[in-house]
């Protein structure tokens, strides 16, 4: 890296390490303004929900169950208990505010093939879903990457994206219609049918607090999403939503709460235990939707014994949870007032604490009320608009195992195999190898190039190979798709290795013209410390998951 570069990516790190100390400091002023106090929160069966879902929430939209067709329903619940009973759903070793923790709910990535989805620290690499008509490589027709049962499972979860991508494109257009047209209705400022001249006065006053809440969020909201696009302000026009809502990948998550002994309590409403804490979803393309299928199920579906240990710590799901986090906010706080009603009142709380509900907020906001959805088996919710970015979402455990299919559009510029196949070959260009001698050399010294293939050095490693086998390497056993292209990258990886060697040579080498050889070491020296540090980093990783898995096995006997 050139000091000015590097200047700027210690600039980037600290600005990073600001707002992420800002965030902190504001998330305890909101919970020390809370004291013991609880924001309220509106399900149901309360008065106003849906307005405050027509006023706060209004890029939600719930598709009961009855508007899939019968057969998707069982496809797709058959296909997430294949995906369960082969193993393939496993806990993740994300970070969180520096810390590693395993996620509560248990995960698989589905997609299109050679894609990954990156969030906390964490790359997920697709089992591919395999569509009609997709043309097969030469060597999969062949060898077929998965058994037929997990190919049809996958096909099963991308006929329901092909569902979810018509689907949400219909709901969309249909409601932009409709607001256009209640826009027009209401516009003079006059009352719409059915409403009171108050009522318009508290959402026009609402609407603008929002506004300056957003122009407020607006600087506090991660805007890194790794690639260049940024979201555009949300008082922009609504994009062509169409090209948005072409979902690449699902995420899959699975839970059963019965064997989860220590969930966080939403903290801020009393909403209950949460499976997944308060958070947006990241590296998601700005204003694309997110889809979400759920299916709770009664009982835990029987899991084929899996016999590889691999290190994972993953197949004992009765965790002791000691290192297990419910990603995002989230604190042990004892269970708040809405329980503590009386006689009908709790009861209706607990029976709505059975169901599997998902919960929202206004980021950065204790004044409007949260809202709780409950969602029955087969239900499915949509976020759409900016939703995602304005507000957070959380995952409240029902009383039985629940699976979840999130479909969304995932950010891949720079997360797909293609486009780091391209990076190395970009890299191994600079390789020169004498055809008679068979020794090797660089072809340029030149400092740009120099720093460029270090730092395509640097993402092989530690955005892809080590990911790898931290992550990835746990499909291989159902799934040879990344199995090749992985093993090429670390061969292309290791050439690298063998020109970081050789600049060094260059370096070292006293004929080398003395103001070359200073600019050459100044990048070697930068580019092997960022290594160095990286390494550690993933050494310690390393350490704590398999510490974590010792002392499971410890407390499992
Ligand atoms: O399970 C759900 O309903 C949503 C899960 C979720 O928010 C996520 O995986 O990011
Ligand atoms: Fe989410």
């Amino acid at each position: 890296m050139k000091p000015r570069q590097r200047k700027q990516y210690f600039r980037n790190m600290k600005r990073s390490d600001d707002s992420e100390r800002e965030k902190r400091r504001k998330r305890r002023r909101l919970i020390q303004e809370l004291g013991e106090q609880r924001i309220p929160y509106l399900s149901p069966a309360d008065p106003g929900f849906q307005e405050l879902w027509d006023s706060s929430y209004a890029g939600l939209a719930l598709r009961q169950s009855c508007a899939l067709p019968d057969g998707l329903h069982e496809r797709v619940q058959s296909a997430l208990i294949t995906l369960q009973r082969r193993g393939c759903l496993l806990r993740d070793l994300v970070r969180i505010r520096d810390r590693d923790v395993f996620t509560a709910v248990s995960r698989a990535l589905v997609g299109k093939p050679g894609y990954t989805y990156r969030y906390l620290d964490t790359r997920l690499f697709t089992i591919p879903w395999h569509c009609e008509g997709e043309e097969r490589q030469k060597d999969e027709k062949d060898k077929p990457c998965c058994d037929s049962d997990l190919r049809d499972a996958c096909k099963a979860l991308w006929e329901l994206n092909q569902f979810f991508c018509s689907d949400v494109k219909q709901q969309t257009n249909a409601r932009g219609v409709k607001r256009s047209r209640s826009d027009t209705e209401n516009s003079e400022d006059t009352p719409g049918e059915g409403m009171c001249e108050e009522s318009v006065k508290d959402r026009l006053l609402e609407k603008k607090q929002k506004q300056e809440k957003e122009e407020e969020e607006e600087e506090e909201e991660d805007s890194g999403q790794g690639c260049s696009h940024s979201s555009p302000p949300s008082s922009a026009p609504p994009p062509d939503v169409a090209g948005l809502v072409e979902f690449n990948v699902t995420l899959i998550n699975y839970m059963d709460p019965t064997a989860m002994t220590q969930l966080k309590e939403e903290p801020y409403y009393g909403m209950g235990k949460m499976a997944v804490g308060w958070h947006h979803d990241e590296n998601l393309v700005p204003l694309s939707p997110v889809a979400v299928y759920s299916y709770s199920c009664p009982a835990e579906p029987k899991k084929e014994e899996v016999t590889e240990k691999d290190g994972e710590g993953q197949s004992k799901e009765k965790e002791k949870q000691k290192e297990t986090e419910t990603e995002g906010e989230g604190t042990s706080k004892e269970e708040p007032k809405k329980e503590e009603g009386e006689g009908s009142e709790k009861e209706e709380v607990q029976k709505e604490k059975a169901c599997w509900r998902v919960g929202l907020k206004v980021a950065w906001d204790i004044h409007t009320p949260g809202l709780a959805l409950p969602l029955q088996s087969g239900d499915c919710y949509y976020m759409t608009d900016d939703l995602n970015r304005t507000h957070q979402h959380c995952v409240l455990a029902g009383d039985t195992a629940r699976f979840s299919s999130t479909h969304r559009v995932v950010q891949c510029c720079t997360g797909t195999l293609d486009y780091i196949q391209k990076r190395c070959s970009e890299a191994l260009e600079n390789l020169h190898t004498d055809p008679e001698k068979t020794t090797k050399s660089l072809k340029s010294l030149l400092p740009n190039t120099l720093q460029h293939i270090e730092d395509i050095h640097n993402e092989v490693e530690f955005e892809w190979l080590r990911q790898y086998w931290f992550q990835g390497r746990r499909y291989a056993r159902f799934c040879s798709w990344w199995t090749k292209p992985m093993e090429q990258m670390e061969k292309d990886w290791k050439e690298m290795e063998r020109m970081t060697q050789l600049l060094l040579d260059v370096v070292e080498d006293e004929n080398t013209v003395q103001e070359n050889r200073r600019e050459m070491a100044d990048i070697l020296l930068n580019a092997l410390t960022d290594r160095q540090q990286h390494r550690q980093t993933w050494r310690d990783s390393q350490r704590h998951r398999h510490l974590t898995f010792l002392l499971d096995c410890l407390q499992g006997d």
